[in-house]
């Protein structure tokens, strides 16, 4: 995930105006996407063994998040903590699973919480991404030159991965040319961090938005691209998803570049992390069933998927004290 992909440069080389010509065109047939989500929703999921190494599956793409206005470095360091060991050791050895170094994908926190974060994995001589959001994350609504020092202060803090989010007012006026030219600019000041654009689903009014937003962003030079802040009032939906992996696998088709994918906002079940997954599968196939390609952003989720994991061990559920990090 560190270094830069020269994938990127072809991304770049699509220029305007076929940019803006790939995008008008977009149309986005609404309840086809809606037929297909329930589709997935409905498909059976494996029992037992399987399902537990689904589970194992999905932590290790969680982006470990605490996004709170009272966030400190205390509560940023227990979130580090989890993230190294995201399910207890004695779970993982029933499973004979221990020496598999599974963690999860990265940890998520504000940009004045980043250095926390670093000090924390440093101190515990521990190597793991650590993921700032940025420019006026959740609104995005300041001045482009703040939004882009916030994002250069992340990486120069030690984020090497930052989580910016677009522009909802040139995406709802059809400025996409514009929001292509601000992305670009996060783009090059996040220099060799990967870039997670997010499109705050639940603020662009239909599919048809959402697409041609996908398509923009990743047009920019996008690493991955992202739901939503999980501020919004509608967060990461299985419709809006199927929307944006079709954005990326047409993209995919037409320049040869992956693009990953992060649902995020309101994943709170390990059933819902296995949908998640399988939706990949079905969607993507299985490249995108990795961290480099494939994300989780929540908070709460991997408390659920470590409670399953204790019943499929142990086959009782786990009392609260029981997972105290959870
Ligand atoms: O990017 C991650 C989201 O902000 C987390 O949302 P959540 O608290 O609903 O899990």
């Amino acid at each position: 995930m560190g270094s830069w992909c020269p994938c990127r440069e072809q991304a770049y080389s699509f220029k305007y105006p076929s940019h803006l010509e790939w995008v008008s065109r977009v149309r986005v047939n609404h309840q086809a996407v809606l037929r297909r989500a329930q589709q997935i929703q409905g498909r059976k999921q494996g029992k037992n063994q399987w399902q537990a190494a689904w589970l194992l599956r999905a932590v290790t793409c969680i982006d470990l998040t605490t996004l709170a206005g009272d966030d400190t470095p205390s509560n940023v360091h227990r979130l580090c903590m989890k993230a190294m060991q995201p399910i207890r050791h004695d779970l993982l050895e029933s499973m004979d699973m221990q020496d598999k170094g599974i963690t999860t994908a990265a940890v998520c926190v504000y940009p004045a919480r980043v250095t926390d974060a670093v000090k924390s994995l440093k101190l515990a001589n521990f190597s793991l991404p650590v993921a700032s959001v940025a420019t006026g994350f959740p609104a995005g609504q300041t001045a482009m030159k703040t939004r882009l020092e916030e994002v250069r202060m992340a990486v120069e803090d030690g984020a090497t991965e930052v989580d910016i989010v677009i522009n909802r007012m040139l995406a709802l006026t059809g400025q996409w040319e514009a929001l292509y030219q601000e992305i670009r600019q996060f783009r090059e000041a996040c220099g060799e961090a990967h870039m997670k654009t997010i499109m705050a689903v639940g603020e662009l009014g239909n599919f048809t938005n959402v697409y041609k937003a996908s398509l923009v962003a990743m047009m920019a030079g996008s690493d991955f691209i992202k739901t939503s802040t999980g501020k919004e009032s509608v967060n990461a939906t299985f419709p809006v998803a199927i929307v944006m992996v079709r954005a990326i696998r047409n993209f995919f088709l037409r320049t040869g570049h992956k693009v990953g994918f992060k649902p995020a906002g309101g994943i709170r079940t390990a059933k819902d992390s296995l949908v998640w997954l399988t939706l990949m599968k079905e969607e993507l196939g299985d490249e995108w069933l990795n961290p480099s390609l494939f994300r989780l952003g929540a908070s709460t989720l991997l408390a659920d998927i470590e409670r399953q994991i204790y019943h499929y061990v142990t086959g009782r559920y786990a009392a609260y004290h029981e997972l105290p990090l959870a």
